[in-house]
């Protein structure tokens, strides 16, 4: 930040001191904020497990979107990605691009919703770097996790005549973002806010990544849209995907506005923000699911089957669905 900092305005390392430094309390090795980075070991027997996402104004969230929200986005998105691994959350880097002319009352919020989740999901800020825009609101978060040596889940591993597995409920994210711009006006209030909770707002499916250690032959998480992550596990394992679309599921808000119009059954499978876990299960251990479910607690639907081949084919009640975009692409 170019600005001098005035009594009512605080300056860049004011607001790393009083906003962001309370964040890393948790953190030994941030050392409150004060040096050029940050130390972590991995517990004995792990390996470190990490990841980036980033977020931008009008392409990951909406720039009327509540910053707390912003920011709980931001690190569960992160911690998704460290749930499909297999991964158990330690701390996380925060790289935050504030468009000039942002208020202290909007930063105090984003650390606000920070504090919150990092609570929850048990974990510390351990550096960073406060810029200025004249772009758009942006942020990139590193989250790093770690993992009993050999554990991993990959992408890769599927196997012929393995199940195709969701967590959760598929579709609720891309309908929320189309409630919140007021294209689904025919549904009732309790919808339109649930579905835009869920856009807002994904659950990370931590204990189910770990609880998949062993069972899972494949894992990842859904950002972009149930085919197009489908398509993902299907070309780094070398295989076709059938996906049954009559058995994907579906929050009673869903099924609401498909009853209204059948054609959202395209954004539901292909419009991404889910963020539950898709991963492939070898047949023997199917029985397993509902045990898994309950640990988990979340939903566990198989909604499809690995074969030889390549690409995936979304089957509705018998008939081949045609779809031309299978998710979101930034190019
Ligand atoms: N700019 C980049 N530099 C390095 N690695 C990248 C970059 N963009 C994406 N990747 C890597 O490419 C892979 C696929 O990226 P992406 O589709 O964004 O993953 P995800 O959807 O799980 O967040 C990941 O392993 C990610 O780390
Ligand atoms: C305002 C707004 N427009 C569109 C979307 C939809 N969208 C944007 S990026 C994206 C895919 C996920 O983001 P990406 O940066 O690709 O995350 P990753 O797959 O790397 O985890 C989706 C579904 C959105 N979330 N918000
Ligand atoms: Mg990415
Ligand atoms: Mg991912
Ligand atoms: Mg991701």
């Amino acid at each position: 930040m170019t600005q001098p900092p005035t009594e009512d305005r605080p300056g860049e390392f004011d607001i790393i001191r009083e906003i962001f430094a309370p964040l890393s309390e948790s953190q030994p090795g941030a050392f409150n904020l004060t040096d050029d980075a940050a130390i972590l070991k991995a517990p004995p027997g792990t390996e470190l497990v990490m990841t980036k996402d980033a977020m931008v104004s009008g392409v990951h969230f909406l720039a009327s979107d509540d910053p707390g929200h912003i920011a709980r986005k931001l690190l569960r998105v992160n911690l998704s990605d460290l749930a499909a691994m297999g991964a158990t959350p330690m701390g996380y880097l925060l790289a935050a691009f504030w468009e000039q002319g942002t208020s202290i009352d909007w930063i105090r919020g984003f650390a606000e919703g920070l504090k919150q989740d990092q609570q929850a999901f048990s974990i510390g800020l351990l550096g960073g770097d406060t810029v200025t825009t004249s772009g758009p609101q942006s942020f990139s978060l590193t989250a790093i996790g770690n993992i009993p040596d050999q554990k991993v889940l990959r992408r890769k591993g599927a196997r012929p005549g393995d199940l195709l597995v969701v967590s959760g409920n598929i579709g609720d994210g891309a309908l929320g973002l189309k409630a919140l711009r007021g294209e689904l006006e025919f549904l009732d209030p309790e919808d339109l806010s649930f579905l835009a909770d869920r856009y807002h707002l994904p659950q990370p499916r931590l204990t189910l990544g770990r609880a998949l250690h062993d069972i899972a032959s494949s894992c990842l998480d859904i950002s972009d849209g149930l085919m197009a992550d489908t398509g993902h596990i299907c070309e780094t394992s070398s295989l076709a995907a059938v996906l049954e679309v009559e058995n994907v599921p579906l929050s009673m808000a869903a099924k609401n506005v498909l009853a209204h119009d059948k054609a959202y059954l395209t954004s539901i499978l292909t419009g991404g923000d889910d963020y539950e876990l898709a991963f492939t299960l070898p047949a023997r251990f199917e029985s397993r699911l509902p045990d898994l479910s309950t640990q988990a607690q979340t939903k566990l639907t198989p909604i499809g089957r690995m074969e030889e081949g390549t690409g995936v084919r979304a089957i509705n009640n018998g008939v081949e669905m045609a779809v031309s975009t299978p998710g979101w692409r930034h190019f």
